[in-house]
């Protein structure tokens, strides 16, 4: 927590010098105005009282109008003041979570569900960047009125000023216990809450609403969400019911201890041990101590639990590289000899199965080997280690004897380009969806033609009613373009798969390029197209192709059969037909699907 603390205070420090300043000049007048006022007040009773000068009791009623101006006033300033403090540490933090977030360079963490937690609590404590700020001040200055109403009180009445503070001690232990007892709630049902607004989006995305109309599983998954969200909130009510019960007894201490005051301070006036003023100035320093006391405490209690959540920021931006990085990492050269898998081992998780059990795979630079296999033998799993999305529990990969371990990952997929089996499409614009491959040169509008064109969807996309400017999706629009269709277009399975393979096609000529079923989803011309253009591609380029389509990997250099993680056999077409193993069985499968059925002969 301490660090959490320290961690916002630096932030609040560097978003906005000057502001936290006037912040903090606010804050601290508005501090004494209360302690002024009870002053005031009492000094004005007595010289009413006791007949004082006139041009005293002027002057005193001026001081006190000005108090109450200042008191009527600095709250709105210093809410202002705060709220803008508090947009700009929201705006400093979110840009920094999000910088952490594109730090971890594998997946490992975006598919660990206590960082899922993490990463919404985190995003939850920068929108209350307000209360952290807010609070933070806010405590500050309650321990001032409440140190100058102490004074005052004490000058009234040692015994009362002990009772009331000692009143605050039950008070911070209880307020502190049930902001710690909040936070952990909130983490405890993180899942619940997770789940609740995942069944919430289905229900809400284009995506899922075709299936869910076509099952007409609608009403379970609300029934689902309805499920998660009672059951948070049955954890809320019963938090509330403690908060409830714990704070209505502090109240009733309050305000019993304000009574006994109250009586004590009449009977002293009338027997003369004390003066009107005294009264007045007793009356106004019970209540504002109390209230003073009443404010620390929950300020304490609100940042406290408020710096817990920060907390999960902290751990977030704080949290080291997911794939370790060599101190001094080595220099990525073009690729000239070949990339080597040797003896690779991997699983997700120690508490998952072995997906590669020990493979060995050269893939020769200028080479296309062509990676198949049943579903789930491991494909896309080597892909991804490839990519270093993953480390290899055992063995190793090198491009050129070098093990990728000890490059930058950045610098590895600088020099890779690829196409995903599950492949984003992107709500953007269609330049957009092409040229985000290769940021950089995102405003080359020839060269996006060029990649699309290459692809086999530049005709499709020029001719959008806005050309290359057209929305992919119909969810953005201006409320007044509700009804305009040329606002943005939604494309087929198949035109999404060429648009993703425009994608890759403009990153230019990379040293090697991976493509996980490019023809997925496309028609027989399509695919015919599709592959002559990827082999066109691929030509004199180091490529990995993943397909379940054999004719598609024929004519790639090298062939290899994953079976259960392991290369059960490897060789170019002919040579793995010829051997008439698994590779020639599924051909074989394949082509007899294509063949036509032998006629029935009647007789
Ligand atoms: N992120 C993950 N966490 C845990 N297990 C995973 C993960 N991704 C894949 N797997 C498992 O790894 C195995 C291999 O998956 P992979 O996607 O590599 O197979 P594939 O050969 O590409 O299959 P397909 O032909 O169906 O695309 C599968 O059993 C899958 O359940």
């Amino acid at each position: 927590m301490i660090g959490a603390a320290r961690a916002a205070a630096d932030v609040a420090l560097r978003t906005a010098p000057g502001m936290l300043a006037a912040y903090v000049l606010v804050m601290l007048v508005e501090a004494v105005t209360p302690i002024a006022m009870a002053w005031l007040t009492k000094l004005v009773v007595d010289d009413l009282a006791g007949g004082g000068p006139a041009a005293e009791l002027i002057s005193l009623a001026v001081a006190l109008a000005v108090t109450g101006v200042l008191i009527a006033a600095l709250p709105q300033v210093s809410q202002y003041l705060g709220s803008q403090m508090a947009r700009a540490f929201t705006a400093r933090t979110t840009a920094q979570l999000f910088t952490a977030t594109l730090r971890f360079a594998g997946l490992k963490p975006f598919e660990d569900p206590d960082f899922h937690d993490r990463l919404r609590l985190a995003q939850s404590s920068l929108q209350s960047g307000q209360s952290i700020v807010a609070g933070s001040f806010g405590t500050i200055r309650s321990s001032i009125t409440l140190v100058g109403m102490v004074g005052s009180l004490l000058v009234i009445s040692p015994i009362l000023t002990g009772i009331v503070l000692l009143t605050g001690v039950p008070a911070l232990v209880a307020q502190l216990r049930l902001s710690r007892r909040r936070a952990s709630l909130m983490w405890e049902i993180g899942p619940t809450e997770r789940r609740q607004m995942f069944y919430g989006s289905l229900l809400g995305t284009v995506e899922a609403a075709k299936e869910i109309r076509l099952f007409d599983s609608g009403r379970f998954l609300r029934g689902r969400m309805m499920t998660e969200l009672r059951t948070a909130n049955a954890a809320h009510r019963r938090m509330d019911l403690r908060e409830l019960a714990v704070e209505g007894a502090l109240t009733l201490m309050g305000a019993a201890v304000a009574g006994g005051g109250l009586v004590w301070a009449v009977a002293a006036a009338r027997s003369g041990a004390l003066s009107v003023g005294d009264v007045s100035l007793l009356i106004a320093a019970v209540a504002a101590v109390q209230g003073a006391l009443h404010n620390l405490v929950s300020g304490i209690a609100a940042l406290h639990q408020d710096l817990i959540l920060f907390g999960h920021y902290v751990a977030v931006t704080r949290a080291g590289s997911d794939l370790p990085v060599p101190a001094e990492p080595r220099p990525l050269p073009r690729l000239s000899h070949g990339i080597e898998f040797s003896d690779v081992w991997f699983r997700y998780s120690d508490r998952h199965p072995w997906i590669l059990r020990g493979v060995n795979l050269f893939i020769p630079a200028g080479r296309a080997v062509a990676v198949v296999g049943l579903n789930g033998a491991g494909k896309s799993t080597l892909v991804k280690l490839l990519c270093r999305f993953y480390d290899p529990q055992r063995g190793s990969i090198t491009w050129d004897g070098v093990d990728i371990r000890l490059v930058r990952p950045e610098d590895l997929r600088h020099r890779l380009t690829g196409l995903f089996q599950d492949h984003m499409t992107y709500d953007m614009s269609a330049a957009d969806n092409v040229s985000i491959g290769f940021v950089a040169a995102r405003d080359d509008r020839e060269r996006i033609r060029a990649a699309a064109r290459r692809a086999g969807i530049d005709d499709k996309l020029v001719s959008l009613p806005r050309g290359y400017d057209t929305l992919l999706t119909r969810v953005f629009f201006e409320e007044d373009e509700a009804d305009d269709p040329e606002i943005g277009v939604q494309l087929s399975g198949g035109q999404w798969q060429r648009t993703a393979l425009a994608r890759a096609m403009f990153r230019g000529h990379r040293d090697l390029m991976i493509l996980d079923e490019p023809s997925a989803g496309l028609d027989p011309e399509a695919e015919a197209d599709v592959h002559a253009r990827t082999r066109h591609q691929r030509e004199g380029a180091t490529s990995v192709l993943i397909s379940h389509r054999l004719n598609t990997v024929r004519d790639a250099d090298h062939i290899v059969v994953l079976e259960h993680g392991r290369i059960v056999e490897a060789g170019t077409h002919d040579e793995l037909m010829t051997a008439g193993g698994r590779y020639a069985r599924l051909f074989g499968l394949q082509a007899q699907g294509y063949a036509e059925p032998p006629r029935a002969v009647v007789s």
